[in-house]
């Protein structure tokens, strides 16, 4: 019963361990799963406000080049004093703006006149000059019908060198470079470049704004007065104007997606992996389209509360798995007590022989296997002789050690599967179940009755007491207990009566 018990509890600790670690382990993986899109979710939104930053910053170095553009259009001619003025009020503060140029249009009968007047302001030595797109080294423009030098530039000191640039034919090689596009009403963006006044320093692009004839809305070569230029660093906008996330360093990419082979416009050269993740937005500058990356330099970093919650649901089944120890241990001292119980209910308690109640049940499972085999059983009713001397000389506790001592006697001269019980004062019933001959029957109850007189003989006290034994058999005629053992009841009240110290078997000629 017990070790039935063991099994079932280890069994169910078994599975409760189980389910509290494949619980702990779900609540643990599935909380972190939701905690690292929670931490994703909140860069991606970090990243994407530093890209709505860019992108505005991008859109409002534009709105400088449509107020010139505006102002351009709105006057038949601009002069370098005016020129200045306005930038004066646009520049200021802003140095993502690397310069804003005006390239008029000069026909090569011009050429001259122009040059005269560019080295008459201290500038353009080399006069009208041109750049091809890898090379830096200038040199005079070749004889063509027309160019577009820069002429007025602003900040001027830091463009002198770009003075007298042919600008359009730098970036004239596509079909739709800046001429192109001018005489189709529209504005042209360049890929990043780098330019004659910083020739190592970050990359530019510029967006070439054609400016026409004053009153027209027809886009010809011959209606097209210049260009506005913007030259934009995109590094500076973003190392220098880009406000950092606080707590949270990043790396930041820039590149030109517009062709099919992207170019990387910041940083130049390769940088190490960020160890965090990255995010990609798309930003437009022009007709350019270009993407910003911001990777995060440190890796994502959950929160403790994942790993506080396995560890509240292990908490959780230690505390479970304890409670049921706790009550298991209970009721199995329960089990205990009660074994003890009902050990106390059938046993004899003075003697621990069996008592009535056990050897009736024994009897009746004995007398009932019987009919399936062979033998039979014998029923004894011993009762002490001169007992009642016994307490009366000697006292009643004396009496209590003889009786313990001869069910002793009993045990030790019965055979093992032989069963005694005591069941009421000095009266005894002994069941010898499995006997194959009356020749078992007898010998046993003469070592009985001869072991109890060697006991009497012992003990001097004692002499006079013997044991009167009626016995009565088994058979196919009776195999209830009650009869049998009121047969051997009778034949013990004989064998009394015959003058005690002996046995008696239970015959019908008793009766008569
Ligand atoms: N010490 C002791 N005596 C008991 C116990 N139960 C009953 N007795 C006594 O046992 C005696 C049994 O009496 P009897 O069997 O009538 O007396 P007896 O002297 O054996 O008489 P015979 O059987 O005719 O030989 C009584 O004196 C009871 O009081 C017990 O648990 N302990």
């Amino acid at each position: 019963m017990r070790n039935r018990y063991s099994t079932y509890y280890l069994a169910l600790l078994i599975l409760i361990a189980a389910a509290g670690a494949f619980g702990a382990w779900k609540a643990y993986s599935v909380s972190r799963l939701l905690e690292e899109k929670r931490v994703d979710d909140n860069l991606r939104e970090l990243a994407q406000i530093q890209a709505f930053r860019a992108q505005d910053l991008l859109s409002d170095a534009e709105r400088v080049l449509e107020a010139f553009t505006a102002y351009f259009q709105s006057s038949e001619q601009v002069t370098e004093s005016e020129f200045r003025r306005f930038s004066s009020v646009l520049l200021p503060g802003r140095n993502d703006v690397y310069a804003v140029h005006w390239a008029p249009k000069v026909l090569s009968s011009e050429r001259k006149a122009h040059e005269a007047a560019m080295q008459a302001r201290g500038l353009a030595p080399k006069g009208i000059f041109e750049l091809a797109l890898p090379s830096l080294s200038p040199v005079p423009a070749l004889p063509r019908p027309r160019y577009f030098p820069i002429t007025f530039t602003e900040p001027l000191e830091q463009n002198r060198r770009a003075v007298g640039l042919d600008a359009a034919l730098r970036f004239s090689q596509p079909a739709d470079g800046p001429i192109e596009m001018a005489l189709q009403g529209r504005s042209y963006t360049t890929g990043a470049f780098p330019i004659v006044q910083d020739e190592k320093g970050p990359l530019a692009v510029a967006i070439f704004q054609p400016v026409h004839v004053y009153g027209t809305d027809s886009w010809t070569m011959q209606q097209l007065r210049g260009f506005l230029l913007l030259l934009l660093r995109p590094e500076i906008l973003l190392t220098e104007r880009l406000e950092p996330i606080s707590g949270q360093p990043y790396q930041v990419r820039l590149s030109d997606i517009s062709g099919a082979d992207p170019k990387q416009i910041y940083p130049r050269g390769n940088v190490a992996p960020a160890a965090g993740p990255e995010y990609s937005f798309p930003l437009a500058l022009g007709s350019r389209e270009w993407q910003v990356d911001i990777a995060f330099e440190e890796p994502v970093r959950v929160s403790h509360a994942p790993a506080a919650i396995a560890g509240l649901i292990i908490l959780l089944t230690l505390v479970v798995m304890f409670a049921l120890t706790r009550s298991l241990r209970q009721s199995s001292a329960l089990l205990v007590a009660n074994n003890k119980l009902s050990l106390l209910a059938n046993r004899d308690p003075l003697t621990g022989l069996a008592n009535r109640r056990s050897i009736e049940e024994l009897a009746h499972e004995v007398l009932a296997l019987e009919t399936r085999g062979e033998g039979f059983s014998a029923v004894c009713v011993v009762d002490l002789d001169n007992f009642k001397k016994v307490n009366d000389s000697l006292g009643h506790q004396q009496g209590d050690i003889l009786l313990m001592e001869l069910a002793e006697l009993f045990q030790q001269t019965l055979r093992s599967s032989d069963i005694a019980a005591r069941i009421g004062g000095d009266e005894f019933v002994l069941l010898m179940p499995q006997l194959k001959s009356l020749n078992d029957v007898t010998g046993a109850l003469q070592r009985l009755v001869n072991s109890i007189r060697a006991y009497a003989e012992d003990h001097e006290q004692v002499s006079y007491v013997s044991a009167s034994i009626g016995v009565a058999l088994s058979g196919s005629d009776c195999r209830d207990f009650i009869l049998l053992q009121q047969r051997a009841d009778r034949a013990m009240y004989e064998a009394k009566k015959a003058g005690k110290n002996r046995y008696l078997i239970w015959s019908p000629d008793l009766m008569s």
